[in-house]
């Protein structure tokens, strides 16, 4: 282990995300553990519902942690389903996904990642938002993370699912997010 290395709680049920948390934040020296919480999902704006969690978090860990959220908003749709994502992924497919857009005249979308970073129980959670603008087409690539195969990134041709890990990273909605928080992170002390 490097001398710098430090070490996070990064509270998520999500295997997908915490590789590439881990691929993108061990590049600098941090190291994340993952706790698994049921936390229950409040709705709201994204910045609502990201909040509501981390704080939640924080106080059944009884000390500082980091958790992510993830909406995948459509145009048309005036940004739903955004942080509802998850369900409709689940009940639709992505074939679902792309019909939920027939009848519009665009499939521009977006994928916006808000990680929080809450001190500790009463602390309030501290925001960091990434976006990444792209549309939604008929599934692509073999990637099998949620809804990697039918977000196509603005100016790259290729869904998420076709890019190599590191070619996602550099780009995605979560590897914006995740500059910001690390920046963040090194203001703190090491264990905090
Ligand atoms: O880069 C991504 N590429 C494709 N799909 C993705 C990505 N990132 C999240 N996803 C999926 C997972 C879930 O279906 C929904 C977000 O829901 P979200 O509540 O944030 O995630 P989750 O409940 O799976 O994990 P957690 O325990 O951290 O809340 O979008
Ligand atoms: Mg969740």
């Amino acid at each position: 282990m490097a001398a710098s290395t430090t070490f996070r709680a990064f509270v998520t049920g999500n295997a997908g995300k915490l590789r590439e948390v881990r691929q993108i934040l061990g590049a600098s020296g941090v190291e994340v553990d993952s706790q698994e919480l049921d936390i229950p999902e409040v709705q709201g704006s994204t910045r609502e519902v990201a909040t509501a969690k981390c704080r939640r978090a924080a106080e059944l860990l009884g000390g500082p942690c980091i958790t992510e959220d993830t909406a995948l908003c459509f145009e048309a749709l005036h940004g739903l389903p955004g942080p509802y994502i998850k369900y409709f992924l689940k009940e639709l497919g992505h074939d679902g996904l792309n019909k939920l857009m027939v009848g519009f005249d665009t499939n521009a979308a977006w994928a916006l990642c808000t990680f929080a970073y809450s001190a500790g129980p009463g602390h309030e959670p501290v925001l960091f938002e990434g976006r990444t603008d792209g549309r939604i087409v008929p599934a692509r690539g073999s990637g099998h993370f949620g809804w990697d195969p039918c977000f196509e990134a603005e100016n790259t041709g290729k869904t998420y699912a076709e890019m190599q890990a590191d070619e996602k990273n550099k780009i995605s909605h979560r590897g914006r997010a995740l500059v910001k928080l690390e920046q963040y992170l090194r203001t703190l002390p090491a264990t905090s």
